[in-house]
This record gives structure tokens, C-alpha cells and sequence, in this order.
């Protein structure tokens, strides 16, 4: 797989791959400051649940090394402070303040603001390898999940782009690729700013998939037209009961496989995971700038003034998920249940549910 990484951290400098200028260039942005880092992530030059998450801990380890003080007490807070800041950047995913607070929890007891630094900046790293492990872990369970089907349809860019590698719900593809299975994906297009057309389809081209981009509102159609047999997504937070924020027009591909009666997956990693939400009526949806709707690459195509509703995301109620996988194994109703029991796996375990 040749797709490029998106976040890049070498000798204490964090990259990223700008995905605002994919599919056109590949360009990579060294974020230098917490303001850069939180500007990356609000205007998507980073997206992608897991990839917000790294981007944030690397952005704020690295902020945090240059805390002037001796006191513990004056770098939690000045840690704190930056973390909250960071975490207000987007308000769906929940892989940024669990990130963040992985960060915050790494140094509890450091006995030193030295020791202190160090720790933060090896648990960023150590965020960092386990996405990308999860990952890969996912895909192996997903491919096995997928069977004998070829024919997939998805929204959004859940690929390696959104994460560390390998992607969630484009990793079956990526694994698939590389071992001689083809896939027949459909690409929705994912409005408002086009995720699916600029990013998964870029993203899978480069794996040698084979893909083939539709509007968002071609897709009941076509999963009639073209036999599509699962769809497959990623997932900004998943909760107690298993409801699923992802991007918008998730929900509606949802209702469209148990209209075809078709299986719906989720693929994502436990830090996608929110136990401290019962529901999906609790997540916080992000609502993002009218001119993301009102205009196309600069154009305005929309009257001035015009009244707009721009929710990024919406939530799947679980009970249209036949199965959400993960790097602990792959989870089958009764979420209630059996969500909790596989992410109380220690890790390194895992298994089906
Ligand atoms: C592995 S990425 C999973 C999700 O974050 C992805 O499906 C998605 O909805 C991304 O939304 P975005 O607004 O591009 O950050």
C-alpha cells in the first residue's frame, strides 16, 4: 500500500498530510504551534476521528515541551488549559478528548516537569502505534466479516488518510488489495465537502481498488442497480447502546440496507467508543459554516442569504447495525451487553462476540 501517511512525527515535528488539497496535490503542513494544530483540525486539513486524535496528542506533547516552569502544579494547568482549548477544535469525534486525556492521565504522577514532558511525549507515540495496529487488526477482521461479497458501498473516508494507516472501513479493501481479493466499491460523494469523491476515491485508486464514485443521492439505486451486497462505514462515537455518530448521510445508507436487506457495518477502533453516553440522542452534533452548503470550490450556488442546516454528522440507532468491528473483535447485538464485554479485553486479546 503507497497511499501517503497523514500525520508524520520526526525528531519532535509534526506533519500532516493538508487532505484539503487531495486529490489535486499531495502537500504536507508542519504545524509549529497549538494555534496551528487547532486550525488544522477545524478547517479539515486533518479529519478522520483516529487521525484528529494523533494529530492532538503529538500537537499538544509537543506544546507542552516548552512550558517555562519548574512547578507541577503550574504545568497541569497550563496542560489543561491547552487541552481544553484543543478539544473544543470538533465536538463529534470522540478520539480527541480521549486522546487528550490519555495524555493528561500519562502524567498524574510524574515526580518532575521533565519527567513529566518526557511521558507526554511517549504516550503520543505510543496513541499513535496502537491506531495504526488497530487498524490493520480491523481489516483482518473485516475481510473475514466480508466473506465471499465484493460488491461494497461506503460514505465518508474512513481510509488510512483518517487515521494512522490502513483506514477502518477502507482497510478491508487496502488488505484485500494486497492479497489478490478485488472489491467493487461505491463511493457516495459525502456532502457537503466531498470526502468521499476528493479522499476515498483518491485513497483506493492508489491501492489498486476498484472504485466508482456516485452522488450521496444515487445510492438506494444503485444498491439496486448494481446488486450491492454491505455497506460498510467508519464511526465518530459509539455509545453505550451501540448508536453511531458518523458523517452525515450515514443514517440514511442505514436505512437503506435494511430496506434492501443488506448488512450494515461500522468498523472502528474502542477510542471511538463513548460508555459515558447511553444514546445517541446525547452526542454532540457539529454544525459547520453555511458556505459549506451555499458554495462549491468558491462558487456560490445558492441564493444570498439563504437559511442553511449544516450538520457534519448524524447518528445510526443501532438497531440497524448488523455488527460493529473492532480491533477487540467484532461486536453483534445486544450491543448493551456485549459492547462492554469486548472492550474489557485486555489488549492484545481479542475475539467475536
Ligand atoms: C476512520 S475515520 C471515521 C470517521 O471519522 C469518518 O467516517 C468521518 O465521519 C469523518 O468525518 P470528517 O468530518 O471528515 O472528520
Amino acid at each position: 500500500m503507497s497511499i501517503p501517511l497523514s500525520i508524520e512525527w520526526n525528531n519532535k515535528r509534526l506533519k500532516i498530510l493538508d487532505q484539503q488539497k487531495l486529490p489535486l496535490e499531495v502537500d504536507y503542513l508542519t504545524l509549529e504551534t497549538l494555534e496551528d494544530v487547532y486550525d488544522a483540525i477545524i478547517t479539515l486539513k486533518v479529519r478522520g476521528a483516529p487521525a484528529i486524535g494523533i494529530t492532538a496528542s503529538h500537537g499538544l506533547a509537543a506544546t507542552a515541551q516548552r512550558y517555562e516552569t519548574n512547578s507541577l502544579e503550574q504545568f497541569h494547568q497550563l496542560l489543561c488549559k491547552d487541552a481544553t482549548y484543543l478539544a473544543e477544535s470538533r465536538p463529534t469525534a470522540v478520539n480527541l478528548v480521549w486522546a487528550l486525556e490519555r495524555l493528561r492521565n500519562a502524567v498524574q504522577n510524574a515526580a518532575t516537569v521533565q519527567e513529566a514532558k518526557e511521558r507526554l511525549l511517549e504516550e503520543a507515540e505510543i496513541i499513535h502505534k496502537e491506531d495504526e495496529a488497530s487498524c490493520r487488526t480491523i481489516g483482518e477482521f473485516a475481510l473475514s466479516l466480508l466473506g465471499d461479497v465484493t460488491k461494497v458501498m461506503t460514505i465518508c473516508n474512513a481510509g488510512t488518510i483518517a487515521t494512522a494507516k490502513y483506514g477502518t472501513a477502507l482497510a478491508p479493501f487496502h488488505l484485500g488489495s494486497e492479497r489478490g481479493k478485488q472489491f467493487q466499491v461505491f463511493a457516495c460523494e459525502t456532502r457537503p465537502v466531498f470526502q468521499g469523491s476528493r479522499l476515498t476515491v483518491w485513497e483506493l485508486q492508489q491501492s489498486g481498488v476498484d472504485v466508482t464514485l456516485i452522488t450521496d443521492s444515487m445510492a438506494a439505486h444503485t444498491i439496486g442497480a448494481k446488486g450491492i451486497e454491505a455497506i460498510i462505514v467508519g464511526a465518530d462515537r459509539i455509545v453505550a447502546n451501540g448508536d453511531t455518530a458518523n458523517k452525515i448521510g450515514t443514517f440514511n445508507l442505514a436505512l437503506l440496507a435494511a430496506a434492501f436487506q443488506i448488512p450494515f457495518y461500522v468498523a472502528a477502533p474502542s477510542s471511538t467508543f463513548d460508555l459515558t453516553i447511553e444514546s445517541g440522542e446525547k452526542i454532540p452534533i457539529e454544525e459547520r459554516p453555511s458556505e459549506e452548503i451555499t458554495h462549491i470550490a468558491g462558487k456560490q450556488v445558492a441564493p444570498n442569504d439563504t437559511k442553511v442546516y449544516n450538520p457534519a454528522f448524524d447518528v445510526t440507532p443501532s438497531s440497524l447495525i448488523s455488527a460493529i468491528i473492532t480491533e477487540k473483535g467484532i461486536i453483534y447485538p445486544e450491543y448493551n451487553e456485549n459492547i462492554s464485554a469486548i472492550l474489557s479485553l485486555e489488549k492484545g486479546d481479542n475475539h467475536e462476540n
